[in-house]
């Protein structure tokens, strides 16, 4: 058989699926039509089909259960066009491209079967005319090449002989591309999909898994999952690919509410979003841990973000003090510390705040205290602050019973509109009726206005005390970093509560405090939580994580040589062992990078002092660049000159500055002539066309094109910013520009001179 002959037969397989799963799609777009029109006319006729009568106690439980009936009636029905949706959504991405791969497989004399791959099974009656590419079956395509091969299936492991494993590219419902491999995934595939150009928005990556990314994308039995990989090696694309493959494994109890992802910033989390979607899959939670610390601390404190704490040390002279202080508070023994002074608080020392109305106290700091530490000991410290925000709710009542005779409430009821009047007349005459008294009339009238008014003074207290805000926090972390008696602890952080913010540094003390002492603790609902960029990740925040996390299952993926804090002193491996003991943790390694060009990683990975690990691809390219400006003038016209070349070889271009007030600086003085857009904000989405953003939110992203905007010896003069070099070189996928003003970097000294072109 030639291998046009096997294309026209494959070609032919692919229409036929198509024109099934084309004949369902009708099927489904009527019934999904019917429906619709159900869930309209049940809108239409609602208290038409409900009983309504409120006469008798039994009239209103019947009018409430038919009400309930047919509101469940049209729930259903909206929920089962929500599904038709879905589905019909995902058969037009299976018309469009309807598998990747096939794979003939026998078992011992059984004749084989082809087995075709795609993104979703497909079903023609019980005839699998497409597998998911999650199903226990698929991963032979992953993990093998044509020969014996075996694979964990429900009821155990299954054995047999790959006969062949084939590849299509399949756009438009035709075949692009066919390729019969011997290695695990071929080449030619990888070559065709890597030389693509890049996007805004991150691609899956289910036709081309490389074994060693699907050992992790399927690992079911670790509890905690440390990958540590090269930049480029598909530690991101892993860790959106193991979702859709949780969520499939265990679709029957796993929801995607149940997973979190923690990432670097809003704007990567934009730049993930459509991967899961794609694959048929709804999106974990997304946040990152700003986000999250935010939202936990609430509006009082504006929580300094990592970005800020960095852009600060990248470019003021850092404080030593800044320095020792943030090494301390990120440390597990800083956190341990926490957790006894907690205990020591069971005793005594929690600060408290007066419950003031009108300037007035109310309830005193020492009332509350002495509240609070009537119960014994065995009483936790969440269950007392329960227990006396129930006591001084009730003493909040009493208050406010005698707050009604005050003068001032008198006066606010002369104050008070005529509809209030009349709804105290109506209460009155009630009243009146009831205790047959005609002469109480006035009184009850006022009775009910003054406890109206009252009432609606005090609501403000009440939340206030149902929120623990009778509990100083602020002075209560201060005085258990008082307690440390290391003033390098204390001074910026009074500095910046008194600014109304908190400390990057600053933030897990401050909220693990706050947890241990009142119990506030997200849901218990996680089951699977994964953390990327794991390397800016200190160990007091994995502590914490664990803390909050308790009974989740980790994922943790990173790259020690991307760490934004120089080489990190504590790995975070070794922490992750302290933190969540080694059982059930396995750590993976990916050395072989897949974004960038030959000629990029071979230049990337010579900037690292251990970078003999790091692998690549092979694909081709041109050397990176390195250009050399005699003053900043001429930097920014070679700036402009390289920017406005690679914008017609490539979709996409990023200039990458250290820090945001350089590329504000720069970005001012190429506006007028170029077409490209500042990112300066972590909370953007990333737009097509040209960009122009600092090294801490281009991490994790990646480009056709990168022009680095200084690699000067002003700008990355420092051994410690040798890995933040790396990481901005590595986000280039087919071209890189190193524009330098004056002196080069001497960290660039390591690179050998026929890796890079001098201009
Ligand atoms: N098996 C694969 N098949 C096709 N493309 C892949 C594969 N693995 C990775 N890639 C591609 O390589 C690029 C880098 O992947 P990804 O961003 O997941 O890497 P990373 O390890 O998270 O990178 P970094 O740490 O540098 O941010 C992406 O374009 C991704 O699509």
């Amino acid at each position: 058989m030639t291998q046009d002959k096997e294309w026209i037969q494959e070609q032919e397989r692919v229409d036929y699926t198509i024109s099934k799963m084309k004949e369902e799609k009708e099927t489904l777009l009527a019934r999904s039509k019917s429906v619709q029109g159900e869930a309209k006319e049940i809108r239409n006729t609602f208290w038409d089909d409900v009983t309504v009568n409120f006469d008798e106690p039994d009239d209103v439980i019947e009018t409430y259960a038919s009400v309930t009936q047919q509101a469940e009636l049209l729930a259903e029905r909206e929920r089962s066009y929500g599904h038709m949706e879905e589905e019909i959504k995902t058969l037009d991405r299976l018309i469009y491209s309807p598998y990747f791969a096939r794979v003939d497989f026998h078992e011992g004399e059984e004749p084989p079967e082809s087995i075709y791959i795609g993104i979703s099974s497909y079903l023609d009656g019980d005839e699998y005319l497409v597998y998911d590419w999650r199903a226990p079956i698929s991963s032979i395509y992953y993990d093998g090449v044509p020969g014996p091969v075996s694979y964990q299936a429900p009821d155990g492991v299954r054995e047999g002989i790959m006969d062949l494993k084939r590849q299509f590219l399949i756009r438009s419902g035709k075949i692009q591309a066919l390729f019969d491999t011997g290695v695990s995934i071929g080449d030619e595939m990888l070559q065709e999909i890597l030389g693509s150009q890049a996007d805004t928005h991150m691609k899956n990556i289910v036709a081309t898994i490389q074994k060693e990314q699907n050992q992790i994308i399927r690992n079911v039995s670790s509890n905690l999952l440390f990958v540590q990989g090269a930049a480029g090696s598909g530690k991101t694309s892993v860790a959106l690919q193991r979702i859709a493959y949780l969520l499939y494994r265990y679709r029957d109890s796993l929801h995607s509410e149940q997973i979190v992802l923690f990432s670097p910033n809003q704007l990567f989390n934009h730049y993930i979003s459509k991967v899961l979607p794609e694959l048929g899959e709804q999106n974990m939670v997304q946040t990152t841990f700003l986000e999250y610390t935010q939202h936990h601390v609430g509006p009082s404190l504006k929580v300094e973000s990592l970005l800020e704490q960095m852009e600060e040390s990248l470019t003021e002279e850092e404080t030593n003090e800044r320095a020792q202080s943030i090494e301390i508070k990120g440390s597990l023994r800083f956190f341990h510390e926490i957790g006894e002074y907690a205990k020591q608080l069971l005793k005594g020392g929690i600060v408290f705040r007066d419950i003031r109305f009108k300037g007035e106290v109310i309830i005193s700091k020492e009332e509350i205290a002495d509240l609070f530490y009537q119960y014994e000991d065995r009483y936790s410290l969440p269950n007392r602050f329960q227990l006396v925000t129930k006591q001084l709710l009730k003493r909040l009542q009493e208050v406010a019973k005698n707050e009604r005779k005050k003068p001032w409430v008198e006066e606010e009821i002369e104050l008070l509109d005529r509809k209030q009047f009349q709804e105290a007349y109506r209460y009155a005459a009630k009243r009146v009726r009831k205790d047959k008294d005609d002469f109480k009339g006035h009184d009850y009238e006022k009775e009910f206005l003054a406890k109206k008014i009252v009432n609606h003074r005090f609501r403000k207290i009440r939340k206030y005390i149902k929120q623990y805000r009778y509990f100083n926090i602020n002075a209560q972390y201060l005085q258990f970093l008082k307690q440390k008696g290391e003033s390098v602890l204390i001074k910026q952080t009074l500095t910046a509560f008194r600014n109304g913010t908190l400390l990057f540094e600053d933030t897990v003390p401050y909220m693990y405090l706050l947890d241990l002492l009142t119990g506030k603790k997200p849901s218990n609902s996680i089951k699977y939580v994964f953390i990327d960029e794991i390397q800016d990740y200190s160990p007091i925040q994995l502590a914490y994580m664990r803390f909050l996390f308790p009974y989740s299952k980790f994922t943790m993926l990173g790259d020690l040589n991307q760490s934004i804090f120089g080489s990190a002193t504590n790995s975070p491996l070794k922490m992750a062992h302290e933190i969540f003991g080694e059982e059930k943790a396995e750590i993976v390694y990916l050395t072989k990078s897949y974004r960038s060009t030959s000629a990029i990683t071979k230049f990337t990975k010579e900037l690292l002092p251990n970078g003999e690990k790091i692998d690549w691809f092979e694909r081709p390219g041109e050397l990176p660049i390195v250009t050399i400006a005699s003053n900043s003038g001429d930097a920014i016209e070679k700036i402009k000159k390289h920017a406005k070349m690679l914008a017609q070889k490539s979709s996409s271009v990023a200039l990458i500055g250290k820090s945001k007030r350089q590329c504000e600086k720069v970005y001012e003085q190429l506006k007028d002539e170029l077409d490209v857009t500042l990112i300066d904000k972590e909370y953007s989405e990333l737009p097509e066309g040209m960009i122009i953003l600092p090294s801490y939110l281009a991490k994790g992203l990646e480009f056709d094109s990168v022009i680095i905007l200084d690699a000067s010896n002003k700008t990355y003069a420092k051994e410690s910013e040798r890995t933040l070099l790396y990481t901005v070189c590595t986000r280039a996928m087919h071209h890189l520009v190193l524009v330098v003003n004056e002196q080069p970097s001497t960290l660039l000294d390591v690179v050998p001179k026929e890796l890079y072109v001098i201009e």
